[in-house]
């Protein structure tokens, strides 16, 4: 048995043919992550983290990538949204082609999902293509957005608008890396965990309701938890890469959520993605339920669980305020699942039950949001 195989990690496969990937889920990937990326047969490692994830976490990445020969190069960008911008994007691409980092050598993202959609981006148009390692330290970026290949960066016209499929060649998920993470952000990453259950899988969400306490707290659960949503995230991933259809699903909640992420100009302060996911997750719940499709009980059900936790569940609770039905029915034309100028609904016959509607009334969505932001 090799160092490697001595430790017990999840491991989860992504299965895309010749772009299948391996997810590992465990304790000390980061201190591992030399020798698993040394066998894609890298020269050069370009590891991009942001300020935060960098303080706390990237002395050990570099010295365990030197300690197995790789070359290594750093590029460190500003913590939060704001970095998902054009701006930020040329200064990590310009710092890769300075860096000289070649099209057989790998751009490590270390860090939240920020920096996976921002570093994975960079490295699908560097030289028109680099393979991309996902080193993701965020609950969030640990149960989804390392996994499934989505790269972008935002527009003032709305979330992640620019941006291309760039599947990761590897995805460390370390679940050491998350004793650091402040508690915010574990909530917040914790509402696509949510998702996951409410999408298909009510036992699951059964299971939730049940473990938060011990999720929250770290140990198996926890572990459990991240495996099970990229388990979930996997499957999806596999039958849709693209999202023609049945991936749609993966966006519950995020065509409310990204209008209210969009509405507050990304500040990272008064709302971030994944508390914007709770509240849309709750308001495609509350309008299921008032167009009929779902019992009223599951509603309130889903915003019980949410709260719970301490994630929000209304628009009304953004600091500050959004603006009013108008402005976010805006900021929702320009969803990527509008088709034909109609927007696409992932709604809900009960928990568990999730659908793509691409037949919904938009003078009942209106209504809705009047009701929502009245
Ligand atoms: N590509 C996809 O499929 C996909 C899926 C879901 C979300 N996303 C995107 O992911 C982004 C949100 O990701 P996020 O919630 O990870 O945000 P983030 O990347 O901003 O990270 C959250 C905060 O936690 C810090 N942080 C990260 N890891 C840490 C650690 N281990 N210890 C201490 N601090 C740490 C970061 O510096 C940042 O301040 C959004 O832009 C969203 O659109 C993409
Ligand atoms: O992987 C997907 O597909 C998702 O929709 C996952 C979402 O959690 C994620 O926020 C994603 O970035 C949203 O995608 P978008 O296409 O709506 O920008
Ligand atoms: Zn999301």
């Amino acid at each position: 048995m090799t160092a490697l195989e001595a430790v017990e990690h999840e491991r989860v496969r992504v299965a895309l043919g010749e772009r299948s990937y391996d997810i590992l889920i465990g304790p000390d990937l980061l201190g591992t992550a030399g020798e698993r990326i040394a066998a894609l047969g890298a020269r050069t490692v370009a590891v991009v983290t942001d300020e935060n994830v960098a303080a706390l976490h990237l002395p050990v990445v570099v010295a365990a990538l030197r300690a197995a020969g790789l070359k290594v190069e750093t590029v460190t960008v500003p913590p939060g949204e704001t970095s998902k911008s054009f701006e930020t994007l040329g200064f990590v691409v310009d710092s890769l082609l300075a860096a000289r980092v070649e099209r057989g050598d790998v751009v490590l993202a270390l860090g939240g999902g920020v920096i996976g959609d921002l570093a994975g981006f960079a490295a699908a148009i560097l030289r028109r293509g680099v393979r991309c390692v996902q080193a993701p330290t965020s609950l969030l970026a640990q149960v989804d957005s390392s996994v499934g290949g989505k790269t972008g960066i935002n527009s003032p016209r709305g979330k992640n608008l620019i941006g291309a499929f760039h599947q990761p060649s590897l995805v460390l998920a370390d679940t050491d890396a998350l004793d650091t993470l402040p508690p915010r952000e574990f909530r917040a990453g914790y509402a696509e965990v949510v998702k996951y259950g409410l999408i298909d899988d009510a036992a699951f969400f059964g299971w939730l309701e049940a473990s938060h306490g011990e999720i929250f707290a770290g140990g198996p659960a926890r572990a459990r938890a991240i495996a099970t949503s990229c388990r979930a995230k996997a499957a999806v991933v596999a039958g849709d890469e693209h999202e023609h259809g049945d991936r749609a699903l993966l966006n519950l909640g995020h065509t409310f959520g990204h209008a209210l992420e969009a509405e507050v100009a990304y500040d990272g302060r008064r709302l971030i993605h994944g508390e914007g996911v709770a509240i849309g997750m709750a308001m495609a719940f509350r309008f299921s339920a008032e167009l009929g499709l779902a019992p009223a009980e599951d509603a309130a059900r889903v915003e019980r669980h949410l709260a719970a936790v301490g994630l929000p569940t209304h628009p009304g609770a953004v600091p500050g305020g959004v603006g009013g039905p108008g402005a976010l029915f805006a900021h929702m034309q320009q969803d990527k699942k509008v088709e034909r100028g109609r927007l696409t609904f992932i709604l809900a016959r009960g928990i568990g039950k999730s659908f793509v509607a691409r037949d919904v009334d938009p003078a009942a969505a209106m209504a809705f949001l009047e009701r929502e932001l009245g």
